[in-house]
């Protein structure tokens, strides 16, 4: 494929592919055995876009058969050899070639490198293959030259393409583009020569390359991949190929068998010999000559994976298949494989979960890409467009092949988006994942326990998203509670206590499940017994806004208002009474404590839910609770609109008439009535300081933080029986006199070696002088 120097063009490498070749060559020595999983799978791509475009581009390409060949040849004096791979595929034109191979297109190539490169421990080698697909360039680890000879398929516009080469070495920093000297030799596609390295000459035998091509390549083509074999044969020799006269047979050799017996005690081989052999009886020999026989071995030919007995099938096989076909390396949490008709079509599938959700589907707004989800008709690749059937945001990242009996294969995408069995994918799919989580939930606590952790979040998401499948995904999402981990809302519905009509929730995103856990507006409930989930998560109370009730069982917040244990009508008319007797009793402090809070509160109420606090600030039914008053707070630029004013007040102050404290207030404020001034300022500044506590404790914020401490410090003083007014004793050292003088002494720098040019090491340490006339830095040799 070498051409005269005159029609080669010469082309400088792009800096990132230069660097992806010296990595890939420098640390995958020891996986090496990927150059070949690389090369089908490129070509299995080429022929995929070879057969896409063909279906709606008439005049397209020949009618060759589309597959991938691979020959290994080895040099006549027997010292090298070269490894040729041919598709019938897409093909490149001159300029494809030195575009596809040359540069690196690929988003956040520079940023993966310089991880390679500082040989980053995360990116381990097995990694590195993975996370990136090093490709074509996988060709330069057992390759010292390759030919790429291309040519692309007859279309209307270039009834007769050219053939031209890419040719480039593995230490050359260029590569070459040139016209074929053979000139076209392939009907269409892509021949990849590989001039074998002198210490890689053992992939010129067929049987390593079998094992290859079965070991890590048999799921990189869905097309067939034949190899190139050489086998020897005994044919019987022709009647007029016989020698004339009568030549003697060689008698065949000898069996050497043995027959081994066994007795209790002891081993004791002894040779038999066997009935026949004692008499010898020549057979009549055909007479045969060797001969060498060429052919052509589809290497590939193991029906696909989701059509073989899942019995019939090693978890190893299911690895390599997920592997080659969505070139993700993480191992995946589960799989289940399927099958089906949907509307006259017999179907069967697999479907994947992946390890976690990729980056890229938090990143991307608008319509998600779902190349993962891939339509294949009669084993061959259609489609991962689906247009309006696609699936929900919350299941777009998963990794699914349907493979359709009897759909047309030549229609356009657009008639097959409307076709009925396309319109039913989307359902197909969805019902199987479901089944595929579910199966890992009962089945595999360890699994499970990963799926919570990595998709804890889209299920929730999904409940928003898709009111189809929303009690489905309800079952998939577990929350924890005062009692209980991991539990679902039919779990918590299923421990409700008698009278119990609501779902208790406790919401505090971004705390622990623990730190809620001690929250005052659970104390209550939690000592009587009752369970309360935990909500840590800013969606787990969009959530329970969204579903407003499970199992007829409305959610509430036990931090608002409308807490109800449902055993209230149990207690009898002389809780009743005392519950009355105990608002008779507090109504003083009540109509002392409505005026003083009127600016934070809309009421003051006798709690129901303390247990040991005096008092908290509970939010009202249509109010903020302080959750989603931080959640407010973090996403507005604190917009002080009047609705969300006038939303933050809607909170009640609820006293605990058993606290000592609520007692020791009522008793000031029944005292209050003589008129003194000083006692009330004092209980004004006591009222003050329990309800910013009390916000504090609810989570609130407080309105004012500094006078807060202000009103502290002062009662504070009277406890200890210290002046209010007496200052602190400090005595202030006031700065020097301002002085507009130059400075005249030395400046001596701090210790920064990149403040002195050219001085590093020891030297650098050392504090430096500038001299004052020249402004470089000169060592203080003292
Ligand atoms: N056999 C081929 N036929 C046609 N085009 C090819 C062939 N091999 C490679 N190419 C072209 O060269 C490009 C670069 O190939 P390379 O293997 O480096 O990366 P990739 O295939 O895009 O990504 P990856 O291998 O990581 O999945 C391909 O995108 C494709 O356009």
């Amino acid at each position: 494929q070498d051409a005269d120097d005159a029609q080669k063009t010469k082309f400088e490498y792009q800096s990132d592919v230069t660097r992806l070749r010296k990595i890939v060559i420098n640390s995958l020595y020891s996986h090496r055995d990927v150059w070949l999983r690389e090369l089908i799978s490129n070509s299995n791509d080429a022929l995929e876009k070879f057969r896409l475009t063909s279906l709606t581009k008439k005049g397209f390409g020949n009618d060759d058969p589309l597959n991938i060949t691979i020959r290994a040849v080895e040099d006549e004096d027997g010292k090298g050899g070269k490894i040729i791979i041919t598709d019938t595929g897409i093909g490149m034109n001159k300029e494809e070639l030195a575009a596809n191979l040359g540069t690196l297109a690929k988003s956040g190539t520079t940023e993966f490198l310089n991880r390679a490169e500082s040989a980053d421990t995360t990116v381990g080698t097995g990694n590195l293959i993975g996370a990136f697909g090093v490709g074509f360039y996988s060709s330069f680890l057992v390759a010292d030259r390759v030919y790429v000879a291309s040519r692309p398929p007859r279309s209307k516009e270039n009834p007769e393409p050219e053939q031209w080469v890419f040719s480039s070495t593995a230490d050359e920093s260029s590569f070459e583009v040139y016209p074929d000297p053979r000139g076209a030799t392939l009907g269409q596609g892509t021949e990849i020569t590989l001039v074998m390295k002198p210490d890689a000459l053992d992939y010129l035998s067929t049987t390593k390359l079998t094992g290859l091509i079965d070991k890590h390549s048999a799921f990189s083509s869905t097309f067939p991949v034949y190899l190139f074999t050489q086998r020897t044969e005994e044919v019987p020799v022709e009647e007029d190929e016989l020698p004339t006269e009568t030549e003697s047979v060689p008698e065949p050799e000898k069996e050497d068998r043995t027959i081994e017996s066994y007795d209790d005690d002891e081993v004791l081989i002894e040779d038999v010999p066997i009935e026949e052999e004692k008499k010898p009886q020549v057979p009549e020999v055909p007479k045969t000559k060797t001969v060498t026989i060429d052919e052509w071995v589809h290497a590939n030919s193991q029906p696909p994976i989701w059509t073989r007995d899942p019995k019939d099938v090693t978890e190893e096989e299911y690895l390599d298949f997920y592997r080659a076909t969505f070139k993700d390396y993480r191992k995946p949490i589960g799989w289940h494989q399927f099958a089906g008709d949907a509307a006259g079509t017999s179907f069967k599938g697999i479907i994947f979960l992946p390890e976690k959700i990729p980056d890229s589907h938090w990143q991307q707004t608008g319509p998600l890409e779902q190349k993962d989800i891939r339509l294949m008709v009669k084993h061959v690749f259609i489609t991962s467009e689906f247009g309006s059937d696609r699936l929900p945001k919350w299941a777009s990242w998963v990794q699914v092949i349907i493979d359709a009996d009897d759909l047309p294969l030549n229609v356009s995408r657009e008639t097959l988006q409307s076709s009925k069995f396309v319109k039913q994918m989307r359902s197909i799919i969805l019902r199987h994942l479901l089944i595929l989580l579910n199966k890992l939930a009962t089945e595999d606590a360890e699994k499970w326990a990963l799926v919570t952790k990595n998709y804890g979040m889209i299920f929730k998401f999904g409940i928003a998203e898709d009111s189809k499948n929303r009690d489905r995904l309800l079952n998939l999402v577990r929350f924890e509670s005062t009692q209980r981990k991991d539990i679902t809302l039919d779990q918590y519905a299923e421990n409700k206590r008698k009278g119990q009509t609501q779902i208790f929730y406790m919401a505090d995103a971004g705390k622990t499940a623990e730190q809620i856990k001690r929250s005052i507006f659970v104390e209550k409930l939690e000592a009587r017994g009752y369970e309360v989930l935990l909500f840590t998560e800013p969606l787990d109370e969009v959530l329970a806004n969204t579903l407003r009730t499970h199992k007829k069982m409305p959610f509430q917040d036990v931090a608002k208002a409308g807490l109800k244990f449902g055993d209230e009508d149990n207690e009898g008319e002389d809780s009743k009474e005392a519950q009355k007797k105990l608002g008779e009793k507090f109504k003083p402090l009540i109509e002392w404590l409505k005026e003083e809070t009127k600016d934070v509160v809309r009421d003051v109420v006798i709690s129901n839910r303390l247990v040991t606090s005096a008092c908290a600030i509970v939010a009202d039914e249509i109010g903020y609770t302080a959750n989603l008053e931080k959640l407010m707070n973090a996403g507005h630029n604190q917009e002080k609109s009047e609705a969300v004013e006038f939303l933050k007040k809607q909170r009640l102050l609820e006293i605990n008439p058993k606290s000592p404290l609520i007692e020791g207030m009522l008793a000031r404020v029944e005292e209050l009535f003589s008129e003194d001034l000083e006692a009330e300022m004092e209980l004004k500044e006591v009222a003050s300081i329990l309800i910013d506590g009390a916000l504090v404790r609810s989570g609130f914020q407080v309105h004012d933080s500094n006078e807060f401490f202000v009103r502290v410090d002062r009662v504070l003083r009277r406890s200890l029986g210290v002046s209010e007014t007496a200052k602190a004793k400090v005595d202030i050292k006031p700065a020097p006199e301002v002085d507009p003088t130059e400075f005249e002494e030395d400046i001596v720098m701090p210790d920064f070696p990149d403040y002195v040019p050219g001085m590093f090491g020891d030297s650098a340490q050392k504090p430096m002088v500038f001299d004052k006339e020249t402004g470089k830095g000169i060592h203080d040799e003292l």
